[in-house]
Order: C-alpha cells, then sequence, then structure tokens
C-alpha cells in the first residue's frame, strides 16, 4: 500500500538534505514507531521494518540523542539479504527533548519535526499547573509551536471558564478546551493538522491523548483502556506513533510522560514564564533574585495582585531544579565522555572495512 509521503511533511527541504543518499542508493521514509531497537518507517511504497547501520550505531555511542525517534525523516538502505537498515538521520527541524530525571540525566528525545506540539492534560480530575508548566517548557523549546488541549471536558461544569483561568499558566499558548471522543468538539485542532503538518501529543498517561489520536483519525488505531477504579489512568501507550490523517497531515503520539526534565540550554523556562520574565526585566537590579531586593518588579506585581503568587513559585522551583540539573550534568558527562571514548575508540579500530560508509565521507 503506497503511502502519501508529501501528506506525512516531505518537501523540498528535506529532498535537498536526503539528496547525497539517494545517489549512493538509498531511499526515505519517516519514522513511524520504535519498538526496542526495531524501527517501523513510513516510505512511498508502505511500511517497512528497519533496524540501525552499524555507522549509525558507533556514532550513537557518543551521542544516543542522534538515534531514530518517532517523526524522523530517514534514509534507508535495502541489503540483498531483504534487510533494511537506518543509514541516516536527516537534520531535524524540531525535537521535543525531555532531560533525564532520576537515576539518568542524560536526555530523550520524545518526537522530532513536528509542527505543533500540544501539551494535553485533562480538566477532570482537577488539571496540575506545575504539570503544564513544565510540559510547555518543553514545548518552547522544542522549536514547535505550542498549544495547550484541555480534554475531558464533558466532565465540568464551566470548562470554558476553567479553559481561561488554565490560559494564565501558559501566557502567549492558545487553549482548546476539549472532548476527546466527541469529533465535533476536535475542529478547531484540525488547523494544526492540515497537508504536510504533524501535531504532536504530549502529556502523563491517562489524560486522554490515544483518545485524541482514534477521533481524529476516525478509527480506532491505538488501544485505550478504562480507568483504573482509582482514577489513575493505565499507562497503556508503550510506544510512539506517527499516524496520518485522513485529508491532512499526521498525529504524533507519544507514550505518556512520567517526569518532565528541562533543558538547562535552552530559553523554554523564559517563555512559559514569558509574564515573570517581563515582570524582572524590569526590576532596578538587572541581577534582581526577587527575593527582597528594593525596586523589585515580580514582588511588586504579586502584592498588588497582578501576578499569582502561585506562577512566582513554581517558577523558582524550576529555576533551582535547572541550576541542580546543570551542575549533576557536568559531573556525569566527564564520566560518560572517558568510557564511550574508549568504546567507540575499539569500535572504530574493527570496522576498517569501511562497510556503512556514508557518501561524501
Ligand atoms: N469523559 C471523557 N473521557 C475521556 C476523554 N478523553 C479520554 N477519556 C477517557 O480517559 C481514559 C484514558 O484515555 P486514553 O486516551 O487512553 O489516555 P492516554 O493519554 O492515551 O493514556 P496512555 O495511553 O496511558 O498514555 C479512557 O478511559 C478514555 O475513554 C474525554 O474527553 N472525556
Ligand atoms: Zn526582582
Amino acid at each position: 500500500m503506497s503511502i502519501n509521503l508529501g501528506a506525512l511533511g516531505w518537501d523540498a527541504g528535506w529532498a535537498d538534505s536526503f539528496a547525497p543518499y539517494g545517489r549512493s542508493g538509498c531511499r526515505f521514509g519517516r519514522v513511524g514507531r520504535v519498538d526496542r531497537g526495531v524501527y517501523t518507517v513510513l516510505a512511498a511504497d508502505g511500511t517497512v521494518r528497519a533496524t540501525a547501520a552499524g555507522r549509525l550505531l558507533a556514532d550513537a555511542a557518543r551521542d544516543l540523542l542522534i538515534l531514530p525517534v518517532a517523526g524522523d525523516w530517514v534514509a534507508l538502505r535495502d541489503w540483498p539479504d531483504r534487510r533494511t537498515t537506518v543509514e541516516a538521520v536527516l537534520p531535524r527541524r524540531t525535537a521535543v527533548i525531555r532531560n533525564g530525571a532520576g537515576r539518568d540525566s542524560l536526555g530523550q528525545v520524545l518526537a522530532t519535526n513536528i509542527d505543533t506540539a500540544a501539551v494535553v492534560e485533562p480538566l477532570d480530575p482537577s488539571p496540575d499547573e506545575g504539570r503544564i508548566e513544565r510540559l510547555l517548557a518543553l514545548a518552547h523549546q522544542s522549536g514547535a509551536t505550542p498549544i495547550l488541549v484541555l480534554t475531558k471536558a464533558d466532565r465540568v461544569p464551566d470548562p470554558a471558564g476553567l479553559a481561561d483561568l488554565l490560559g494564565r499558566a501558559a501566557p502567549g499558548v492558545p487553549v482548546y478546551p476539549v472532548c476527546g471522543s466527541d469529533p465535533a468538539s476536535l475542529l478547531p485542532l484540525h488547523e494544526h493538522l492540515a497537508y504536510g503538518r504533524t501535531l504532536g501529543l504530549f502529556g502523563a498517561s491517562g489524560v486522554g491523548k490515544s483518545t485524541l489520536v482514534n477521533t481524529l483519525v476516525g478509527t480506532s488505531v491505538l488501544a485505550t483502556r478504562a480507568l483504573r477504579a482509582d482514577g489513575k489512568g493505565r499507562h497503556t501507550t508503550t510506544y510512539r506513533a506517527l499516524v496520518p490523517v485522513p485529508d491532512g497531515g499526521s498525529v504524533l503520539d507519544t507514550p505518556g510522560i512520567r517526569s518532565v526534565g528541562l533543558d538547562e540550554t535552552a530559553d523554554g523556562l523564559d517563555r512559559t514564564f514569558a509574564d515573570v520574565a517581563g515582570l524582572a526585566a524590569e526590576c532596578r537590579f538587572a541581577d534582581c533574585r526577587h527575593e527582597a531586593e528594593p525596586g523589585c518588579a515580580v514582588l511588586a506585581a504579586v502584592a498588588d495582585g497582578s501576578l499569582p503568587p502561585r506562577r512566582l513559585a513554581s517558577w523558582r522551583k524550576l529555576q533551582a531544579e535547572l541550576r541542580w540539573q546543570a551542575d549533576r550534568r557536568g559531573a556525569r558527562l566527564a564520566a560518560v565522555d572517558r568510557a564511550e571514548t574508549r568504546r567507540v575508540r575499539a569500535l572504530a579500530r574493527r570496522r576498517v572495512d569501511g562497510r556503512g560508509t556514508l557518501p561524501g565521507t
């Protein structure tokens, strides 16, 4: 079955970056899902299962973030023994990257090449503003356009009022209160699903992402399961899936996010807290910590009620987290570097036959 890759976003720009691989006999496709190192790739003549080429794996030893994820455009090579390998990942236009929380401080790429990053949070049970802020920071950092989708609007008496209130945690971000199972309520989302465009969904487990995908696509492509009796969502989605939407672009579902690390090198936090950042620019001292300094515009706004104290508190908390993460990452990278350098050198010595050599290298 042939697949319309234009609908999935293939354009002249991608064709340009693919050209050298095309000359060396590769074809192209977009990664739809990843299962333990097996990539399901949507290509012009149908889906194909592929594994990473040796060269790509060797490079990944240095930086795991370069391995293919759902949303990536890749160069594929078909071998005489009917295997297909992913030779290269075309340079990403956008990427949603979660920093490792907990033990591993290495990041994880959740999705790439999406045009719109939808943060999904339910209106019932009561939405978690802190979680919305964290996810929005990732969305802002990704390079895609962030939006906020509030599901389960059918379960609360005044969804529009609640959406307005939550919009305060999302300055400048369009907010869509929806009922995931009702196609009419999802019509406003279709502007993000035009031909060639990709809408990515990010949210905790059970917030209703799969239900959104099923309704947007019109058939049941992803398993949704009944909620547990305690009201918590079950962790049902174990893979990322890129799904074409009839007469439009595509939607990319991601697994339920349990914890969200932030990328300390990007400015997503500043954009998520545009209200706080804007005020901070007006503080008397450029290095104001907004704690007790005279002429602090942030504290003044809290005092006169124009900035909710909760906003300042979450901003402080995330700032502190970023500083801690940056320290820990510095120490960890130094250690990883030494080990990986040894490993990659050993690999390179064994791979002098040049199999998997890329065009132009
Ligand atoms: N009333 C109502 N229920 C919804 C809505 N959206 C989802 N649900 C229900 O919420 C539960 C979880 O929905 P899913 O779509 O499976 O959630 P998910 O975000 O995909 O969860 P994971 O697969 O764990 O990542 C299911 O029982 C859905 O039927 C909605 O808008 N209104
Ligand atoms: Zn200040």
